[in-house]
């Protein structure tokens, strides 16, 4: 039948930067407030840009489900186009052919439920060093910054597993600093992103110049990375084929193969693995510990349980996670209240497409809120409560089918990382409770623990979480 075409809701904007000033450094914070009074689907005009805001579990399902192919693009952006390659990597090119091979290619090579499982051996040796160099912070007495340490054990994590070999600690902590200022990059405004006229604007503000300084820096660290690769392949011989030496091969059969990689190529798909795998996992170990240390009464009920499970053991393994389900609860409960990526990935709309009577142009940026929808009273019970036992006994998961809780995003574009993330959250922060008590430094109090959190692409605490460990033999 003819269903009759809306408009949809906009918040009035100043002309020509229309919107551009009512997001914060917090954007989802800015446009939840925002969807309370327009609704929960939004125009903004950001510059150039149409964007629509979608802030409910019923229209997130109608994007991702239901016409979820129209929405399976990225934009183009100006930090994708200089760190990128422009656009080369898996998580922002855009929707066709190279993309889907890309990804059928990471997903056999990479992050399959099979090659997860395969990395346990891996996963359990990293975990065993945690423990011990926290163990030995903790026999001094000592406080130290556990945001730091989740940062580059992040990073080793991810390195391992896509080059099959350990890289040195600096250079952890230097992939983990570089993968933070992307982060930034990718929400930073660029007045050409929204004003394709005033590039000169970002060459005068100096804002160009830093885009390309941190492009080289990355470029370098990238060469150095497939250069060390190759010379050391002899000496590590055909045992323990890698994700990078499967890349490398590809690049050498570019007759044969379907995709046809560059080394350009390469680099854009190294950055975006190492930096997705580093960084969102940093983002939910973090902060499920702030929530812990908040909450001593559920830190205890998951220490208890998992100490029972694994007693008498030296270390927590992997054979141990599947019984540990108030652990579980606690982590997805940590993924609904602070979703590592609180607006998803940017999607861009591929063809005109009509929802709910709304007709969505061709080329309009599509932001899906699920920081909102996570808190979202009518799906929620205290939505803004940590409580891991709404968890318990309860199918809700997040494999992308309940579109009230989205932390990996659903439909073709969703987080194609889901296994390789949880297996190694699960299995650290097992260990880490297991082994240890936590405690904040002498003097500090629950109420001083600042839970501001700082803007980019993916969203953090602000505040460095600072603890005493003490060993629990
Ligand atoms: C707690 C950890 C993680 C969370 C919460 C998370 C969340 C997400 C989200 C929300 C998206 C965007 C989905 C969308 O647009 O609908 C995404 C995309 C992606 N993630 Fe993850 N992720 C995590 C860990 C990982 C890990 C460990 C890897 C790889 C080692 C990874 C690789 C990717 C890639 C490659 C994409 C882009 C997919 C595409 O555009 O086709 N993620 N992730």
């Amino acid at each position: 039948g003819r269903s009759k075409r809306r408009a949809i809701p906009s918040p009035s904007g100043f002309p020509l930067i229309g919107n551009l000033h009512q997001l914060s450094l917090t954007p989802h914070r800015s446009l939840c407030k925002l969807s309370k009074k327009h609704g929960p689907i939004m125009l903004l005009h950001l510059g150039r840009i149409q964007t629509v805001v979608v802030s409910s579990a019923e229209l997130a399902h109608e994007f991702m489900r239901i016409h979820d192919q129209c929405f399976a693009s990225r934009p183009r952006m100006k930090a994708s186009k200089f760190l990128l390659y422009d656009s080369k990597d898996l998580a922002f090119a855009p929707y066709g052919e190279y993309w889907r091979q890309l990804k059928k290619l990471s997903i056999t090579q990479l992050l399959s439920a099979k090659m997860v499982q395969s990395f346990a051996r891996l996963r359990e040796r990293e975990v065993a060093q945690l423990v011990q160099s926290i163990s030995s912070i903790a026999s001094d007495g000592g406080v130290f910054s556990l945001s730091e340490v989740f940062n580059w054990f992040t990073s080793g994590m991810v390195c391992k597993a896509v080059l099959n070999y350990s890289i040195s600690d600096e250079k952890k902590k230097l992939l983990a600093e570089m993968i933070h200022v992307n982060t930034v990059y990718f929400v930073k405004a660029f007045a050409e992103d929204y004003f394709p006229s005033l590039r000169w604007m970002d060459v005068l503000l100096g804002l160009e110049g830093k885009l390309k300084r941190h492009h080289k820096k990355w470029d370098a660290v990238l060469d150095a990375m497939i250069e060390e690769h190759i010379s050391s392949s002899e000496e590590r011989g055909s045992k323990g084929i890698s994700f990078l030496d499967v890349l490398l091969d590809v690049q050498k059969k570019d007759f044969s193969s379907v995709i046809h990689l560059t080394k350009e190529h390469i680099k854009a798909i190294l950055l975006v693995m190492i930096a997705a795998g580093t960084d969102s996992s940093f983002a939910l170990l973090d902060w499920t510990m702030v929530e812990l240390v908040r909450n001593p009464n559920l830190m205890r009920k998951a220490q208890e349980e998992i100490r029972e499970i694994a007693q008498g053991e030296a270390t927590v393994r992997e054979e141990h996670l599947s019984k540990m389900h108030y652990l579980k609860a606690v982590i997805k409960e940590s993924l609904r209240l602070h979703p590592p990526l609180p607006l998803l990935l940017p999607r861009e709309c591929i063809q005109d497409c009509q929802i709910n009577g709304y007709v969505i142009p061709k080329k309009t940026r599509v932001l899906i809120n699920v920081w909102a929808i996570g808190r979202d009273p009518e799906s929620w019970e205290s939505p803004e409560e940590f409580k891991p036992e709404r968890f318990l006994d309860c199918p809700t998961d997040y494999n992308g089918n309940n579109f009230k809780y989205l932390p990996f995003g659903a439909g073709r574009r969703m987080c194609p990382g889901i296994q390789f993330a949880t297996h190694t959250i699960e299995l650290t922060l097992a260990n880490l409770l297991c082994f240890f008590d936590w405690k904040l430094p002498d003097g500090l109090k629950i109420e001083d623990m600042d839970m501001t959190e700082c803007g980019g692409l993916s969203c953090y605490r602000k505040q460095s979480l600072e603890l005493m460990p003490r060993f629990r033999a």
